[in-house]
């Protein structure tokens, strides 16, 4: 306790001072330890609203609004947090390329496809139907548990004017998320399963990468055709002779989508409940094909043919899939394309399918892959040669109409002189219209 009495005058006698000093110290030092206890009081009790006020105060004052968006998935929102966070990663690697001095490489989610973001500290701007928001990284101490230990967590912070907030919440956040996943999907590196089984059921292997550079720009066939087959993704059934490109469109669905492919192979399928097995396990955004479906219905032939043979086989045989077994997967599993997932068929022989297979409602679309025409040829040559006009156009386009040649081999005659020069377009031309000739002599009986 600190001592006050030299602080206090000299009144009274000495005893009478000496009392009502000690009395006066007293009553002053009491009053001292009250106003402690009020002080500390008044410190529990209201220095989280003065703080409050003050805060309040400050951002009042403060013309622009900050939110933070953190990478941390380990609190309730989840995996959510961290989805939203890499989308704005995604989004923002286009703009800071172009402005931050300094980047880093982050290539955690996909080797193939590193995302440039800005480095820790470092900040961009963006803009907005007029209006100017700022992005910044930033890390932060996690004390994180037990389990975990403490890691630096990192979020990004955006700040815009107050005024701005409605725009912003809404239109411009859901900008950047739908860019940033729409950027991440088509950066994905997609990939290749096929299905195999052994004793213990049906599974999907990993074969490889899925690397098809086929996209529909480059698709040989009519405007109007590939429009109508991206506007309704959903179940199809590709038919046309071999080389007409239905295994190339498959492709470029697959990269349109971004969806990785299942390949099926029917005759490997031992059953229809491993066949079931197997299409419950085909994730979203998947794309299931079945190439030559007509096999199946040769699976279904089979068995009345060994039904008569040997009671054995039959037994093997008919444990086989179905085609019952076939359609009750396509109507049930792919209903309305529920979780992302397309199934296609294709086959060179259309006339073969079961009639069942082929209703409407079972496979959405029929689409017919032709023999190549003038406007998929503009296209081959655009693609082989980077050629739009020539003067040997006219002629290729009469011969075009005159004989079937599929877009496969009016590709080969193009890539034949590739690699031999530069302008080997006009050479390419000319051994296309060589073959076409020769198509049309022995289609219309001269050879
Ligand atoms: N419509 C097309 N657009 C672009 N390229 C095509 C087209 N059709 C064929 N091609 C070229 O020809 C090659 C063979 O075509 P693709 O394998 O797609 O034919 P397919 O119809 O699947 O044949 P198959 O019935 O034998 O499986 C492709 O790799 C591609 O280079
Ligand atoms: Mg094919």
């Amino acid at each position: 306790m600190v001592n006050l009495l030299p602080f206090m005058g000299h009144q009274g006698s000495p005893g009478q001072q000496g009392m009502s000093q000690i009395g006066l110290g007293m009553a002053i030092a009491a009053s001292m330890v009250v106003l402690t206890m009020l002080q500390q009081f008044l410190f529990n009790h209201f220095s989280g609203y003065l703080e409050r006020c003050l805060r309040k105060l400050v951002s009042s004052m403060d013309p622009y609004v900050h939110i933070r968006f953190s990478e941390d998935s380990t609190d309730s929102s989840g995996p959510k947090n961290y989805e939203a966070y890499a989308a704005i990663e995604t989004y923002l690697s286009s703009k800071c390329s172009a402005q931050a001095p300094r980047l880093k490489a982050n290539s955690v989610r996909d080797i193939n496809a590193p995302v440039l973001c800005v480095d820790d500290g470092e900040g961009v701007s963006d803009e907005f139907d007029g209006v100017t928001v700022w992005w910044h990284l930033g890390k932060e101490k996690d004390q994180g548990d037990v389990y975990r230990g403490s890691r630096n967590n990192r979020y990004y912070a955006l700040t815009f004017r107050k005024r701005n907030r409605k725009m912003v919440v809404g239109e411009y956040l859901r900008h950047v998320m739908e860019e940033g996943k729409a950027v991440a999907a088509s950066n994905r590196q997609l990939k290749l399963y096929s299905n195999s089984s052994s004793e213990h059921g049906a599974y999907w292997d990993y074969i490889m990468d899925f690397d098809h550079p086929a996209n529909f720009e480059t698709l040989a066939m009519e405007k109007e055709k590939k429009e109508d087959i991206i506007d309704d993704l959903i179940r199809y059934l590709l038919h046309g002779p071999p080389g007409t490109g239905k295994s190339t469109m498959i492709a470029a669905m697959a990269n349109l989508l971004s969806y990785d492919v299942y390949d099926l192979e029917l005759t490997a399928v031992r059953s229809n409940a491993a066949l079931k097995r197997l299409l419950n396990r085909t994730p979203c955004n998947s794309m299931l094909v079945i190439e030559d479906v007509d096999c199946s219905s040769k699976i279904t032939n089979q068995r009345e043919k060994y039904d008569k043979d040997d009671g054995k086989t039959v037994k093997n045989i008919l444990e086989k899939v179905t085609l019952s077994g076939l359609l009750n997967c396509v109507d049930g599993l792919f209903s309305a394309n529920e979780g992302g997932r397309l199934m296609v068929f294709t086959t060179n022989n259309v006339e073969a399918l079961d009639s069942a297979l082929l209703r409407r409602g079972r496979m959405d679309k029929h689409v017919e892959m032709t023999y190549c025409g003038f406007e998929a040829f503009r296209i081959l040559a655009r693609n082989y040669l980077g050629i739009e006009h020539h003067e040997l156009f006219g002629k290729i386009e009469v011969l075009l109409n005159e004989s079937s040649i599929t877009p496969a081999d009016v590709a080969e005659s193009l890539i034949a002189r590739r690699g031999k020069g530069e302008d080997c377009g006009e050479e390419c031309l000319k051994k296309l219209i060589e073959a076409l000739e020769k198509k049309g002599e022995g289609e219309n009986g001269w050879m």
